[in-house]
């Protein structure tokens, strides 16, 4: 069995995350319960910055918070002194409820509404990743109504295919983001925005996609774009401070990734970099980055109670928990795929296998199809192995089942960062008929 970070099996021949025993977590939380092993979390963020740092490179780290955003999160996220991606003004609000540095704030996103951009502006944030011409405009009318400047990037999409599952594929020319490397709307773009009063132009972003195992699309993506920011220097006279090479570094879920260590990528990345700037004769950028999943993704593990049983003869045995898509919508829609085991037994060895099935009322609410298990019932508890990056930030109430809460451990301590949903929160918004229809 792998186990990351502070997973381990404790004298009672539990799981032990962080110090803490997992069964005791659902005694005092319940389940399904999200833990988060936060030493690991320190562990990578400090990777990331130590990688930059040995290489003598200026550079930014910014989580991106999609993958996982709570106040708490951001406090951590603070502490290990990376910056911070945001996409809409719910996670800047959270940003700013952690009182995040603003100034190290960097807002994403393809349609930023005019109320964001606001926002944005009035808030003070470090820099607005401008994803399209629509965005262009609004920002510089908004800039001009507040007589203000905007930090900008402008997000390019190079024209080019990452290997990773189509729906988080972002780089290719067929792509609802950024503006096109190759067909000149990037270069009208960044023309516009230089010849505007409203922006100071920092440099340019690009992200090519998620769950990425190899550096090729990130080495191909820095070469288009500095085939490009040579042209733009003779024709614009334009050399970016910036370059931002986005995130999605591939993490393990399973033993059949095979994923390179983050400092890697890194590195990996930088080397090009240099070479192509020096090839082109150009200041090396500052670099940033955005990493989300491979912060926190395998630093994340679910426990849920173990259920009903259902057995197909001859065919599949089913094990339903008290979760499901709601609490992680990844399998459904990506057909992501998990490890898991008894967190009261992690080390018995199989003797069945079965396919883990959540509550709600979708044929395709899977978890987890034919993993080798212990026999188990309902006494047992199922730990979900990095459940980390896009469990709880796209947990739904879909069957109006309440989100599960969240608990942070380290160093023997659990803490409660976001307290279970009651059956209360879940009609907060509702609103009664006032009105009695007549015939
Ligand atoms: C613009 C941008 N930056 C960063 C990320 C983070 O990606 P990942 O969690 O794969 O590192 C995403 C999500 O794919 C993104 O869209
Ligand atoms: N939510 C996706 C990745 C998309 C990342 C955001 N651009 C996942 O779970 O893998």
């Amino acid at each position: 069995m792998y186990f990351n970070g502070t997973a381990q099996v404790n004298e009672k021949g539990h799981l032990q995350i962080g110090g803490v025993d997992t069964l005791d977590l659902v005694s005092q939380f319940g389940t399904p319960l999200y833990v988060y092993d936060v030493a690991l979390i320190r562990e990578r963020a400090r990777g990331f910055k130590e990688t930059f740092d040995k290489l003598g490179v200026k550079a930014q780290v910014a989580y991106a918070s999609k993958a996982f955003s709570t106040i708490a999160m951001v406090q951590l996220v603070e502490e290990e002194g990376l910056s911070l991606d945001v996409v809409s003004a719910g996670e800047l609000y959270t940003a700013l409820a952690a009182d995040f540095p603003v100034e190290r704030i960097h807002f994403h996103g393809n349609n930023k509404s005019r109320e964001e951009l606001e926002m944005a502006l009035e808030k003070g944030i470090g820099c607005i990743v401008v994803d399209n011409s629509y965005e262009l405009q609004l920002l510089e009318r908004i800039c001009g109504e507040k007589k203000q400047k905007a930090n900008i990037l402008l997000r390019v999409t190079p024209g080019i295919e990452a290997h990773t599952h189509d729906y988080i594929l972002t780089g290719q020319e067929d792509s609802k983001f950024g503006f096109d490397l190759q067909n000149g709307q990037a270069e009208a773009a960044l023309q516009n925005a230089l010849n505007s009063q409203a922006f100071e132009v920092l440099g340019i972003h690009c992200h090519i996609g998620s769950q990425i195992f190899e550096t090729t699309g990130f080495i191909l993506a820095a070469q288009k774009i500095f085939e490009k920011l040579n042209e733009w220097k003779q024709r614009l006279s334009f050399e970016p401070a910036v370059l931002n090479l986005g995130g999605g570094f591939g993490i393990r879920y399973t033993n059949e990734d095979e994923p390179i260590a983050a400092s890697q990528y890194v590195e990996d990345i930088i080397t090009e970099v240099k070479n192509l700037a020096q090839h082109y004769n150009m200041k090396m950028p500052e670099i940033w980055i955005e990493p989300g999943r491979s912060l926190v993704g395998d630093a994340g593990t679910t426990l849920y109670k173990i259920g009903s049983r259902k057995e197909v003869p001859e065919v599949r045995k089913y094990l339903a928990v008290d979760g499901g898509m709601s609490d992680n919508i990844r399998p459904a829609l990506y057909q992501a795929k998990y490890e898991a085991v008894l967190a009261g037994r992690p080390l018995e060895k199989a003797n069945e296998v079965v396919s883990i099935a959540g509550k709600c009322c979708e044929s395709g609410d899977m978890l987890i199809w034919d993993l080798p298990l212990p026999e188990s019932d309902d006494n047992d508890v199922l730990a979900v192995f990095c459940t980390g990056a896009y469990g709880y930030s796209m947990a739904n109430n879909y069957n109006r089942l309440p989100r599960p809460p969240v608990v942070f451990v380290e160093n023997g301590e659990a803490q409660l960062v976001v307290r279970r949903e009651t059956l209360d929160d879940l009609i907060r918004l509702d609103l009664s008929i006032q009105t009695k229809i007549k015939n």
